[in-house]
């Protein structure tokens, strides 16, 4: 019997380990072969709600590239139906929402979630992982209130967040509220997580990099640091990831987080020399998996190398897998970055 390895936690935590640990986003899924199968049968609210299913697709990656992390397959929509919202995920669009948050009237018809009663599933498949399956840690997630709201808002996946930024600026009393419903959404859920056995969490502000530092400040820090000062509690790690966000990566510093993950536009030294003091997570772009090995060994070993000056850095993708990335180069990187960080 395996013994429980938890040398990503420590790193989360900031304490130096033997190795880099890696994980990746959306490990679970997409490009493997098994979950391909169960796709045509199944959607992936369908997966979601049986959780010796949802266990299994999460589970996968673990035992196929040997991460040190699993993470929970889901959608970041996911909670959403709890509050009143529909959504569908649509093939080739990605999440719909068929009526739109338009004003403070569409903020207050939103309910509250109550996790056990609302997504038991979730919380099901949490426990079957964390005490049956797993021999590293499971990490939970929640999307952020601008990247959820921006689904909520545009009704869709969107390319410049025109309606989402228009009510910000122009109703502050309707975008406030929004960001209050959904910050009490992501409290809620994110405890319901780590009561039910995740022992990390990331937070998924992948859109909020459409803001500039100053509206940031004034629309979404006070609601993160709120968000942060609770989930803490809690004592697990929690991580902050967005995308092109490098010019908000030092008000992320001033965060209650302990790890900020970086996607590939600003290397772990670049953010080092603007001072940001938490442990980083990143940062390969997940362009280098369609490269040759040759490339790609390159920069896994610089990215290493940066990570290794300081004293703790998890290793991931700049952004999630992509489908068409071939499991066994996966599997590869993994082994490569357990053996050169041994080394290095
Ligand atoms: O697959 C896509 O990304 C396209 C559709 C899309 C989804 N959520 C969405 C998007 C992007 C958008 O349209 O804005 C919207 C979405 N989902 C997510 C994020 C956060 C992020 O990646 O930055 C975002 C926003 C940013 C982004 O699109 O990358 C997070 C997510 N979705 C999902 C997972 C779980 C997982 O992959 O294990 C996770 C998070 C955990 C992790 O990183 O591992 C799962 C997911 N969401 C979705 C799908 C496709 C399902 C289907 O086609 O039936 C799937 C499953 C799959 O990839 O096979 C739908």
């Amino acid at each position: 019997m395996t013994t429980f390895n938890d040398t990503i936690l420590k790193a989360f935590r900031g304490e130096e380990t033997d190795y880099t640990p890696v994980w990746y986003m959306r490990q679970a899924g997409r490009s493997q072969k098994e979950y391909r199968e169960l796709k045509k049968k199944y959607s992936l609210f369908e997966i979601t709600h049986q959780p010796e299913l949802c266990a299994y697709v999460t589970k996968l990656p673990v035992d196929m590239y040997n991460v040190d992390a699993a993470v929970l397959y889901k959608d970041i929509m996911s909670p959403l139906p709890a509050i009143g919202v529909d959504v569908e995920i649509q093939s080739g669009i990605g999440p719909v929402i068929e009526n739109p948050i338009k004003s403070l009237k569409d903020v207050e018809k939103l309910g509250t979630i109550d996790p056990e009663s609302d997504v038991p599933y979730v919380l099901e498949t949490i426990r079957i992982l964390t005490k049956e399956q797993l021999q590293v840690p499971l990490i939970g997630f929640s999307g952020a209130p601008f990247t959820i709201a921006s689904y909520m808002i545009e009704g869709g996946p969107s390319k410049n967040y025109h309606r989402t930024k228009a009510l910000m600026y122009s109703d502050p009393k309707a975008w406030f509220a929004l960001m209050d419903k959904l910050a009490d959404m992501t409290i809620t859920y994110v405890n319901a997580q780590i009561q039910a056995g995740a022992q990390a969490i990331q937070i998924f502000d992948s859109w909020v990099g459409a803001l500039n530092v100053a509206d940031y400040r004034t629309y979404i820090k006070p609601i993160m640091q709120h968000i942060f000062t609770e989930l803490r509690k809690n004592n697990v790690p929690l991580i902050l990831f967005g995308v092109g966000a490098s010019h908000l990566v030092k008000e992320w510093n001033d965060l209650p987080v302990d790890v900020i993950g970086l996607d590939w536009r600003l290397s772990i030294r670049e953010a080092r020399n603007l001072d940001v003091t938490k442990a980083l997570q990143g940062n390969l772009d997940p362009a280098f998996l369609l490269s040759d090995w040759a490339t790609v060994e390159k920069k896994v070993k610089e990215i290493i190398d940066e990570g290794k000056q300081y004293p703790s850095h998890v290793f991931n993708l700049g952004h999630g897998v992509t489908p068409e990335i071939n499991p066994d180069r996966l599997k590869k990187l993994t082994e490569f970055i357990h053996t050169y960080s041994k080394q290095a």
